[in-house]
């Protein structure tokens, strides 16, 4: 089964599935590779005017790193290896200078959270959840969702959110600002298309140059700098032997 799907329509929206259901959409090396080539294409495709990012299935948006995939990353220099190439490509998905929505068909943890921080909007299931659930496991969010969190939510709630690393219902991630629409699960296609009609239908260089003001922004404030010390400092938690812990628990729970 292909762990991504990629489809278009003539209206210039670009919808990147996860496909991996069958474990909760969790990011291994090859969706970051899809995911990568996907934010290039729609970045020098001029008739591809927005990119969705969307789960299989109706469980999980995203369960954040491959748990299995990324066990075996003992080190701090392997671990950052790692981070830093999904903190890359996610710094390419914030500033990727075309709309971008996170459609939450369901849970979103860890570091799907912070894919989902990288888009512009975030629409979610009302059956979904979010958490940056990172703290439990003694370790930071690894791919810059941090630093992204803290430009794009209300002050309290984005550290509230950080540093209980609790799951959050939709509604209360919509209360605290992190989702901007919520959704009942029967329409999430149609809703999250009618969300961003109104947007589409202008001219691609309308959308693109509100876009590069966000960007300039950002970039004048060193942003991919902040988000890889804040990879750097993951990298180094990931080492620890409370993280290690965590994650052989969580995996053999599951066997
Ligand atoms: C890489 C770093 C990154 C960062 O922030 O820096 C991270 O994201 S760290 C990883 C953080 N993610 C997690 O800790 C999520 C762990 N998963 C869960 O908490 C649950 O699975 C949940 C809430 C996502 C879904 O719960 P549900 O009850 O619906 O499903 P199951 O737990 O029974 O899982 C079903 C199936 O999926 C596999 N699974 C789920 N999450 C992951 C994952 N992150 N990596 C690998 N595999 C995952 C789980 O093992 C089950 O597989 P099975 O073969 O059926 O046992």
């Amino acid at each position: 089964m292909e762990k991504f799907l990629v489809s278009r329509d003539k209206n210039g929206l670009v919808w990147f599935t996860i496909n991996r259901p069958e474990k909760r959409n969790a990011i291994d090396y090859d969706v970051m590779d899809g995911l990568a080539k996907i934010i290039n294409y729609v970045e020098e495709n001029d008739s591809d005017k927005i990119l969705i990012i969307t789960g299989a299935g109706n469980k999980a948006f995203c369960s954040g790193g491959d748990l299995n995939a990324f066990h075996s990353l003992l080190t701090q220099e392997d671990a950052y290896k790692m981070l830093s190439k999904m903190g890359g490509i996610l710094y390419k998905l914030l500033t990727l200078s075309k709309p971008t929505v996170a459609l939450l068909n369901g849970v979103a943890i860890g570091g799907g959270c912070e894919l989902a921080t990288a888009c512009d909007y975030r629409l979610g299931s009302t059956d979904g959840s979010v958490g940056f659930v990172q703290g439990r496991m003694g370790i930071t969010t690894g791919w810059g969702g941090a630093t992204m969190l803290l430009e794009k939510m209300p002050y309290e709630n984005a550290l509230q959110m950080l540093m209980s690393a609790e799951v959050f219902s939709a509604i209360d991630g919509y209360k605290k600002g992190f989702i901007h629409k919520v959704i009942g699960p029967d329409n999430l296609l149609g809703e999250c298309e009618q969300f961003i009609s109104k947007q589409i239908i202008h001219n691609i260089n309308v959308l693109t140059a509100y876009k590069n003001v966000a960007i300039r922004k950002w970039q004048e404030s060193n942003i991919k700098a902040r988000m890889f010390e804040e990879i750097e400092t993951c990298s180094h938690l990931w080492a620890t032997k409370e993280h290690h812990t965590a994650v052989k628990e969580f995996l053999e729970t599951k066997i």
